[in-house]
């Protein structure tokens, strides 16, 4: 669905009829479906949605890194800083990924605890790293230098530490060091703080501001976190059944959600302080990605349903010039699906 028609030098990255899908033995599994969406340069973009809605599989299409059998196909076009020559992502040849995967956009996987080599000491993955793209060696481990301090680490300590060594929190910060080691232009972060405890969680968080900051950053954060989210992101893109469902500003989404689903995503976190593990799980049955459910794709899970909603798939309609969302009751919905007023301000610091 398209969500966006900009196309300026204010876009780092525009997608366009995204489709991820895998052979089953029961058939095509259609994983990202049609997707269409921007990311705006230097923008903290959050994609929000319940687990297996496709955020980890857009997201890793962005860097054609979606994992074998997977097939990708339409349109993921990269904007160069300083008006260089657009790239089309999935038509790179695998040298030139390589180069793009880290020089331009770096990614922070999910599970990223676990991806150091754990016989390899820290200072090992950044010089692995800085020769695999020819990068003066020196010169990046004194650039290293710096981060890991503005990561509020001991830059010698943790370089010479084995990944072993270090606690959750100071191995996932080592880990945003190594992403940032070539100077990238956009960071993706999927679920980067699900391993860690909520104290770790919030001042990555705050890290993570400074450095967007200090770095000249676009970051897209992926997360089913919603309270996490709403610290951090300047616009979010809210995934259901593998789709986009709703995009809009922070505000937007939090205080005029206009999708139904959205809604219960609000619901379903009565407090947007409290732990992600406060959060209640929406009724009704989880998508399947092999199963097409004619017309919207949230209707059987839908307090609004009509006919209307089983007939057809719901364009994607203006709510406002930042907002846009894919049902065909959103002006109805403030009426029929109630969320929690307006936090007091300072309430979500
Ligand atoms: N290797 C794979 N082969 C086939 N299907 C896959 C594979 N990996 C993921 N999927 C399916 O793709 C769909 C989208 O998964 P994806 O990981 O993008 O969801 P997600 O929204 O990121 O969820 P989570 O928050 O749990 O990571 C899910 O239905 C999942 O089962």
């Amino acid at each position: 669905m398209r969500t966006s028609n900009q196309n300026d030098s204010d876009v780092v990255f525009e997608v366009r009829d995204l489709e991820v899908t895998f052979g089953t033995k029961r058939g095509e599994s259609r994983v990202v479906r049609n997707v269409d969406f921007d990311i705006h340069r230097n923008e903290t973009l959050g994609m929000v949605g319940e687990s297996g809605s496709g955020k980890s599989m857009t997201s890793s299409a962005l860097m054609n890194a979606v994992v074998s059998p997977g097939e990708t196909s339409g349109e993921v076009t990269y904007y160069p800083p300083d008006g260089g020559e657009p790239i089309s992502v999935l038509d790179l040849d695998e040298d030139e990924l390589r180069r793009f995967r880290w020089g331009e956009v770096a990614m922070v996987f999910q599970g990223a605890m676990s991806s150091f080599n754990p016989v390899k000491k820290v200072r090992g993955h950044f010089v692995e790293t800085l020769e695999d793209h020819n990068r003066d060696v020196e010169a990046g481990l004194e650039r290293a230098h710096k981060i890991l301090g503005d990561l509020y680490l001991d830059p010698d300590r943790v370089l010479d530490s084995y990944p072993y060594e270090l606690s959750g929190g100071m191995k996932q910060r080592a880990l945003i060091g190594l992403a940032l080691i070539l100077e990238p232009e956009v960071l993706v972060m999927d679920e980067p703080t699900a391993a860690l405890d909520l104290l770790m969680q919030r001042s990555i968080v705050a890290l993570l501001k400074e450095l967007k900051t200090e770095y000249d950053l676009t970051i897209i954060f992926i997360t089913h976190d919603l309270p996490l989210l709403t610290k951090l992101a300047d616009r979010l893109i809210v995934m259901y059944a593998f789709d986009i469902v709703e995009v809009g500003s922070t505000d937007d989404i939090l205080y005029d959600a206009a999708h139904p689903y959205t809604r219960s995503l609000l619901n379903a976190t009565p407090d947007l302080k409290a732990p992600i593990e406060e959060m209640q799980s929406i009724s009704g049955a989880k998508p399947d990605p092999v199963t097409n459910v004619p017309g919207c794709s949230y209707h059987p899970r839908c307090p609004m349903a009509t006919e209307a909603c089983k007939a057809q798939e719901p364009p994607m309609e203006d709510r406002s010039a930042s907002h846009r969302t894919a049902c065909i009751h959103h002006e109805d919905v403030s009426d029929e699906i109630p969320i929690p007023a307006k936090p007091m301000e300072g309430e979500l610091q």
